[in-house]
């Protein structure tokens, strides 16, 4: 496969409603998509990053920046043609993992389309479908959340998170619990908003049976969370901490992870993704797919990398109507709690040409 250039595109996405989380409030997503031109096919990449490094130390423009200035280059100067080669060449850069992902995906997806394999079956897959977790965020009360809740069990979702922090934590998954009981899959996130010595008081949801409490401590604190894991009884599940295979096998070992939220923009792309999945299965570690708020793209990409074997729990794989009143390609419509595993070439969707244009505020050709 022989690549020609990159196009650059920012899509601005407004979402269905505001979506808080422990570092602040997302009322639209302004997203980078790469389109990867080859002479077999055109593959997509979504990059996954916010537009403030909140999350993690990378954000859109700088994305933009890196992508043009040094990794599209670096894969021109390497005659780059496969996706295999791309994280080798990208290897003497350091960081910039969301960046990393979404030029490999967009390579990956060309070559895959244009040799008619599905990015399911590349990745390997075993399901057809995939459940659906969905992500709850912080709420202005505790009623609201509880309507916020209900609504998504009427639809069909079989596992439900709630994002905490501080002031917002306890209270709330007691109510949770008390409105709909202890059959509900229920896990919280915390996104790195509390410290060790919020130990005692986070030892407090183990009376809810939850199925895990994701990233209560910095990305950092690999050590705070093998001590907190010695605290709590519920079972510690790392998000930001883990970017890498290798990050995995240290946070496996020193006891600091017992499940894994696996997000192949974080850790530098699906590749990189199965490897942690391998890795954690033969810890015998289940991991589950998270989410970025992702249009049907990186959805796509996602629901793919959910069939893998060892992804045992439900993941924030929701369908797209979760975010977006509109998305970009075909919307992933739930059934019976359930999304379906796309099965074309490559992704399996591709935006819908007059969505994509109306929802474009920018778009660059940067030649490899
Ligand atoms: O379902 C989704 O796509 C969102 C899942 C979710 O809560 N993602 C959170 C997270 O902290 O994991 C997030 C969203 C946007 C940006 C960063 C993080």
């Amino acid at each position: 496969m022989k690549i020609e250039g990159f196009e650059l595109r920012r899509v601005a996405m407004p979402l269905a409603s505001p979506f808080r989380t422990s570092f602040g409030t997302q009322t639209d997503r302004d997203i980078l998509l790469v389109k990867a031109v080859t002479d077999a096919a055109e593959g997509w990449g979504e990059c996954v990053t916010l537009p403030n490094p909140v999350y993690s130390p990378e954000y859109t423009e700088g994305a933009v920046d890196v992508l043009k200035r040094f990794f599209i280059p670096a894969l021109g100067a390497a005659g780059i043609g496969d996706a295999n080669a791309v994280a080798e060449v990208l290897k003497p850069f350091k960081g910039h993992r969301m960046a990393k992902a979404a030029l490999e995906t967009a390579v990956l997806d060309a070559e895959l389309r244009g040799e008619g394999r599905s990015f399911a079956r590349e990745l390997g897959s075993v399901r057809d479908t995939v459940p659906c977790g969905v992500s709850v965020g912080i709420m202005d009360s505790v009623p609201k959340l509880l309507e916020a809740v209900g609504g998504y069990l009427d639809e069909g979702y079989v596992r439900i998170k709630l994002k905490i922090e501080p002031g917002w934590d306890v209270d709330v998954v007691r109510a949770v619990r008390e409105r709909f009981g202890d059959d509900v899959l229920l896990q919280v996130d915390a996104n790195t908003a509390y410290t060790l010595r919020d130990a005692p008081h986070l030892a407090k949801l183990d009376a809810f049976d939850l199925l895990l409490i994701e990233q209560p401590l910095e990305e950092e604190d690999v050590l705070g969370h093998a001590d907190l894991a010695k605290i709590v009884k519920t079972p510690i599940c790392l998000d930001e901490s883990i970017t890498s295979a290798q990050t995995a096998a240290a946070a496996i070992r020193l006891g600091a992870t017992s499940i894994i939220n696996i997000k192949p923009g974080r850790v530098g792309g699906y590749l990189e993704a199965r490897r942690i999945h391998d890795l954690a299965s033969a810890h015998g570690i289940p991991v589950w797919c998270g989410g970025m708020v992702e249009s049907g793209l990186g959805r796509a990409a996602n629901i793919a990398l959910a069939s893998l074997p060892g992804f045992t729990l439900p993941g924030d794989v929701s369908a797209s109507g979760r975010f977006y009143a509109t998305d970009i390609t075909k919307p992933f419509v739930m059934h019976d709690g359930h999304l379906t595993v796309p099965s074309g070439p490559g992704l399996g969707v591709t935006p819908v040409p007059h969505i994509l244009d109306e929802l474009t505020t920018a778009v660059e050709w940067v030649p490899i």
